[in-house]
């Protein structure tokens, strides 16, 4: 990582630094203006240089701050004053049950206050109330605590504020009632419509959308330094169409006299994220040439890909954790895996392929996000074969899998076979008449990647699929190659083996990468009598 690239990545992820490096005084709000850790910086909020544990204030602990009006005492009597009321504070701390422990860290927990919009004229998979309370869950996963939604019913959105205004005033004297920090709304909003909404609300409270929301939680979660590099690009790229006009308090403080003061500086700072944006893209470019080289040395070991993909929280990565004994991170959160990770499977027939786990996806999913991850989701691109993994039990199944099904549209993978798994059985009230149904479709299995039950017959299938997707070959492999012929067993279904003089005939289904490499054997065979 180069030092500016360093920097500037980090100056994103940290609103606190980029506010130095832009130079002060400048109103752009956080990038994800709704993470525990971005909240600290608009609330005066201490950071503990031990360990680095954020702890947000309320008022009411600001005021536990202040020295109490105590009586000279002697340093006996001060010590125990001292430690009651450090114990005072603690019980403070631990009776406002808003302080939550996540990942090591007590963070504050945010009022969240969910808005939809239901199209009246859009048909769409999901209803509004389905979507709300899947945002809900984003919103859990991102740290904050739900305590009130709405939605309406419009034709077209209003410009300045999405909603109506009656909504508008309505969710206003909820919010105030509530003690809501945050309003999101379940679409993206433009930069108008969220300033708009933020004065309309007024205090503190801020408004964000789905969007940023999702980037926030790819934030929190992007544990490796290439989802790092994506998210962050990701982020830059949904707020650069949001500069606009964030400078025109300039123009208020000057009175209006330097009129044009803010257009220059919306410029400026719009000059500064696109430069961003290009050393990041640079940076990410490198980072996976090297992620490629290293994909190569292992497509240099000739097994089957398999990969995984599906709605998140689906089960990919229990699945990929029971077959192979991996040790990915598989909870009941949305977006727990970001990176792919890729194990070997071996069956018990000794024969093996690779299974690569990857990041889930969701509807709505914001369109800088897809593009940001397409080299990740590249790999799901070089597969032998894709496992759709759909969570059975799930009451909005159908309009998950199609949800998973469009973005496999865009990213073209649409001629790499398909085995469809369904996942979580345990859960679901009658799973003898889901196996019946199953077993009418030929590419459905069911599974509890849970208990691993069904893992048995997911592995069959998925040698069966890999068999559909194998080219037929017969072929005289000359003794010199021995290897290509053990390669050939291993990831082939070898189904007749002859030793002759000349070397030794084989018949066999093989991928279409082998079938290439057989090619002047095959030559060979049929110029055999
Ligand atoms: N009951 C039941 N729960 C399951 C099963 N498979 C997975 N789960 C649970 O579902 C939740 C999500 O599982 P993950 O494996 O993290 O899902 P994922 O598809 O990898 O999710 P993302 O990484 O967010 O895309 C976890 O709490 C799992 O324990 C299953 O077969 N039965
Ligand atoms: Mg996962």
């Amino acid at each position: 990582m180069s030092g500016t690239g360093t920097f500037f990545y980090g100056s994103v992820i940290q609103p606190l630094i980029r506010y130095h490096y832009l130079s002060p005084p400048i109103p752009i709000r956080p990038l994800c203006c709704i993470s525990p850790l971005i909240t600290s910086i608009h609330s005066n909020d201490a950071v503990s240089p031990q360990n680095g544990t954020l702890r947000f204030q309320t008022e009411h602990q600001q005021h536990s701050e202040e020295p109490l009006p105590v009586p000279s005492l002697s340093a006996a009597e001060e010590n125990k004053a001292t430690t009651k009321l450090r114990k005072k504070k603690e019980d403070d701390v631990v009776s406002d049950n808003r302080f939550k422990l996540r990942n090591g860290r007590e963070v504050f927990e945010e009022k969240a206050y969910l808005v939809g919009v239901e199209r009246k004229n859009d048909v769409q998979d999901f209803g509004i109330e389905e979507s709300l309370s899947e945002l809900s869950q984003l919103v859990d996963t991102a740290g904050l605590l739900v305590v009130g939604s709405t939605y309406q019913k419009l034709t077209s959105p209003n410009p300045r504020t999405y909603i109506g205004s009656g909504k508008v005033s309505e969710i206003k004297s909820a919010i105030h009632a509530l003690g809501v920090e945050t309003v999101i709304f379940d679409d993206e909003l433009s930069a108008g419509q969220l300033r708009n909404l933020e004065k309309i609300f007024g205090g503190d409270v801020r408004v964000c959308d789905r969007t940023a929301l999702i980037l926030d939680i790819f934030n929190q979660r992007a544990a490796t330094h290439e989802a790092s590099l994506q998210v962050s690009l990701a982020q830059m790229e949904y707020q650069l169409p949001r500069l606009t006009k964030m400078w025109t308090h300039l123009e208020r403080q000057a009175g209006g006299k330097v009129k044009g003061m803010g257009e220059k500086q919306i410029e400026v700072d719009k000059r500064i994220l696109r430069n961003q944006i290009g050393i990041l893209k640079k940076e990410l470019e490198s980072v996976r040439k090297h992620r490629k080289q290293y994909r190569n040395r292992r497509f240099s070991v000739p097994v089957a890909v398999v990969s995984l993909v599906g709605y998140t929280n689906a089960g990919k990565s229990t699945l990929l954790n029971q077959l192979t004994g991996a040790d990915v991170l598989a909870e009941d959160k949305l977006f727990a895996t970001l990176d792919p990770t890729t194990r070997r499977v071996q069956m018990k027939n000794g024969k093996e392929f690779l299974l690569t786990d990857t990041v889930g996806f969701i509807q709505k999913l914001p369109t800088t996000l897809v593009a940001a991850f397409r080299a990740t989701l590249e790999e799901i691109s070089e597969s032998s074969l894709l496992v759709h993994v759909v969570d059975i039990s799930h009451p909005l199944a159908e309009q998950q899998i199609n949800a998973v099904d469009k973005v496999l549209s865009e990213l073209d993978v649409s001629s790499i076979p398909k085995l469809i798994v369904w996942n979580k059985v345990d859960k679901v009230g009658d799973p003898q008449k889901l196996r019946l149904e199953a077993e009418k479709r030929d590419d459905v299995v069911c599974i509890s990647a849970l208990s691993g039950n069904g893992l048995q017959e997911f592995c069959n299938a998925v040698q069966d699929k890999l068999k559909d997707s194998m080219v037929w070959v017969e072929a005289l492999v000359p003794f010199e190659n021995g290897d290509l012929l053990s390669t050939i067993h291993q990831v082939g279904m070898v189904e007749k083996t002859e030793y002759t003089e000349q070397g030794t005939y084989i018949k066999a289904h093989v991928p279409l990468r082998f079938a290439r490499m057989l090619t002047p054997m095959r030559q060979l065979c049929v110029s055999q009598p």
